[in-house]
């Protein structure tokens, strides 16, 4: 929601792609989640600025092994910066900025997108956790008109622990849309 207030053309064009796939007499529904392409594109690039679990979840190397001239021994805790390497100029145009664009022709290549980690210890939950953040944003969209308190930008500073967070919670306005009425009574 920081994101889409910060960026409100994309809020619009969010919008605009739940009015034409869903409409404003239905709450969206699960099964509409496919047609709702740039829905998930802010999805994953709020998870490629910000990942929930920046470093992942710590492993442990079962063998030793060198990367990149680094020896690493066997049974040494290691964690992957995901938040680095998603914010990698090397890896990204524009690391930086917000834009669901450049995940609009299909997924990033994995290596470079990681917000569930990879491989065989990668979180089975991602299929779940996707859906479930496309229907709850969705709805938040489809329901109400957002806006900001005193139209100034939204804080985005961070705070890492094991998972992130902002430093200053999200204070908004909202105000509800017809549809709320419609499903509601
Ligand atoms: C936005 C939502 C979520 C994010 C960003 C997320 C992210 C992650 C990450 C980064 C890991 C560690 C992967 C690694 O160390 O390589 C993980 C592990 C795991 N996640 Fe999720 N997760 C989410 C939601 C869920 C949900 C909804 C479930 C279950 C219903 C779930 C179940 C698990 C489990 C069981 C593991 C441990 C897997 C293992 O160690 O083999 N997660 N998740």
């Amino acid at each position: 929601m920081s994101n889409l207030l910060n960026n409100p053309n994309v809020l619009k064009k969010a919008k605009a792609e739940i009015n034409t796939h869903v409409g404003e007499d239905q709450l969206i529904d699960e099964s509409d989640l496919p047609k709702l392409n740039y829905l998930q594109s802010i999805i994953s690039e709020n998870l490629r600025l910000y990942p929930v679990a920046p470093l992942l979840a710590p492993h442990l190397s079962s063998d030793g092994c060198a990367i990149e001239g680094f020896n690493v021994p066997s049974d040494t805790m290691l964690f992957v910066n995901v938040w680095a390497i998603q914010r990698d100029p090397n890896l990204w145009e524009d690391p930086t900025s917000f834009k669901p664009e450049r995940f609009e022709n299909g997924k990033a290549e994995a290596f470079k997108f990681l917000p569930f980690g990879l491989g065989r210890r990668a979180c089975p939950g991602e299929g779940l956790a996707n859906r479930t953040m496309g229907l709850s944003l969705g709805s938040l969209i489809q329901c109400f008109e957002w806006e900001r308190v005193d139209g100034k930008e939204i804080d985005m500073t961070e705070k890492i622990t094991i998972t992130m967070s902002k430093v200053k919670p999200l204070e908004v306005m909202c105000k509800s849309r017809s549809i709320l009425h419609k499903v509601l009574s």
